[in-house]
């Protein structure tokens, strides 16, 4: 398995691109699935978690062509196309790799009328059950059972019926399922305490694109009226802000300035909110924005997750490495995913005071952080512990780094453009 290496102590000083969000390109790509006609997808972030999902909906018949994927990341462009759906079952191999596979649910649903997917199950950051999807769309008339480990899904005679469905909590997967299987549904569909996520938005947008009848979006009800067909549509990935906040604290945590560009600050309000009384100084820039030190010194904040127009909960271990090295003390609870503090044991091998009880924990800042072999166990816990690798005085060799490729394209590569130490370290070559 491959590593990657820090020697830290250096000051980030220079420019980095951020590519199209993860987290919408996941469900742009299973839009796909709506239509007989080609949907082009551009400012694709190249990931694994898009490999991922590229095998599952070629298995399901998408034909896809990936272009420019030499360029920068603006170049990117993804081609699919669902001629005909040839296969209605995602299996668990390929959905247990990764969560969002679940999002064909709806799609798949809408289109053909039945669907077979594998559950995805439970993973490092909590239990992650898929009981609102399900719910909402039996409220859209679909039969759905649990048999082998697969939602076995069936849309009634005629297809699914718009609904009005309340959600009972905030769930991104859950509204953006819903969402796209309401486009295809006889009658209106309304959904209450919709997620509110720009990811979600920019979905609604390519939809609109393809021809839905979507109103209400950026809220959290979102009125959808069914239509017979969708048709092919171009549509740009919204900028990852889940990777333009990370890099400002990278900034900020190395006591350097990055512009970070292509990206858009009203995209990451509630990470500034919180991150400006901590000492970090975000200023607009052409296509993107400016950050480093106010001060000169970091200090601690207390921070709750929450869903958007919150803090966002893919931040959250990163306002952690962050607060190990700023003066005083900070509380950050997490309220989204009930296991989502692995990074607290690896950043307190590295020297962090980190003391979690239940959903908080009570980070106290310390001079500083050193370098440790750590252990990545998620995406965002990976990512932190490079952050602290950044900062900290002497060697990080962070572990399990195939859960960065998950999310950060060319990480290594666009912090070590702008002085960091930092190399991966080949599988084969260790
Ligand atoms: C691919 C993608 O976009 N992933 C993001 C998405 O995940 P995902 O869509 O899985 O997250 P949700 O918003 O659905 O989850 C929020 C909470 O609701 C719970 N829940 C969810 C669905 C359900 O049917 N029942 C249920 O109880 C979850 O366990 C969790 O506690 O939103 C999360 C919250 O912003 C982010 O951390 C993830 O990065
Ligand atoms: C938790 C995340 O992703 P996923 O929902 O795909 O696991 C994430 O992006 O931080």
């Amino acid at each position: 398995m491959d590593k990657i290496r820090i020697r830290g102590g250096k000051p980030l000083h220079g420019s980095i691109t951020v590519g199209g969000a993860k987290n919408a390109a996941l469900p742009l790509m299973t839009a796909a699935l709506l239509t007989d006609e080609t949907l082009t997808l551009t400012n694709l972030p190249i990931l694994a978690d898009i490999n991922t999902l590229c095998n599952l909906l070629l298995q399901h018949g998408v034909g896809i062509r990936l272009a420019g994927a030499g360029g920068e990341c603006a170049g990117r462009e993804l081609e699919l196309t669902a001629r005909d759906v040839t296969n209605t079952t995602a299996p668990y191999d390929l959905v247990r790799k990764m969560r969002a596979s679940v999002l064909v649910l709806g799609p798949l649903l809408a289109r053909c009328g039945e669907a077979k997917v594998s559950l995805p199950g439970g993973c490092a950051i909590g239990a992650r059950p898929v009981d609102l999807h399900i719910k909402g769309l039996e409220a859209m008339g679909a039969e759905i059972r649990i048999e082998g480990g697969y939602i076995v899904a069936k849309a009634p005679k005629g297809g699914l019926r718009g609904a009005e469905y309340v959600f009972p909590k905030v769930s991104v997967g859950a509204t953006e399922n819903l969402l796209m299987a309401a486009t295809l549904a006889r009658g209106t569909t309304v959904l209450v305490n919709a997620a509110r996520e720009p990811e979600v938005t920019d979905l609604a947008e390519c939809l609109v694109a393809m021809g839905a009848k979507i109103t209400g979006l950026g809220t959290d009800r979102l009125t959808i009226e069914g239509v017979d067909r969708l048709h092919g549509a171009r549509h740009m990935v919204v900028p990852d802000r889940i990777e333009t906040g990370t890099y400002a604290m990278a900034a900020a945590m190395t006591g350097g300035t990055l512009d970070i560009l292509n990206t858009r600050l009203d995209l990451i309000k509630a990470a500034v909110t919180a991150l400006v009384p901590a000492g970090v100084e975000f200023t607009p820039i052409d296509n993107g924005v400016r950050v480093s030190r106010a001060n000169g010194e970091l200090v601690g904040v207390d921070v709750m997750t929450e869903p958007f127009p919150g803090f966002p909960t893919d931040l959250q271990a990163q306002m952690m490495a962050l607060m190990c090295t700023a003066r005083g003390a900070g509380m950050i609870t997490e309220t989204i995913f009930e296991n989502r503090f692995m990074h607290a044991p690896e950043l307190t091998r590295m020297g962090a005071r980190i003391t979690v009880h239940g959903s908080s924990a009570l980070v106290r800042g310390v001079e500083r952080l050193t370098g440790a072999p750590v252990m990545a166990t998620d995406l965002r816990a990976s990512v932190s512990l490079v952050l602290a690798g950044l900062a900290a005085e002497g060697e990080t060799t962070v572990n399990r780094v195939y859960h960065l490729d998950r999310g950060y394209e060319r990480l290594e590569e666009k912090l070590a453009a702008c002085g960091a130490d930092i190399e991966r370290i080949r599988a084969e070559d260790d």
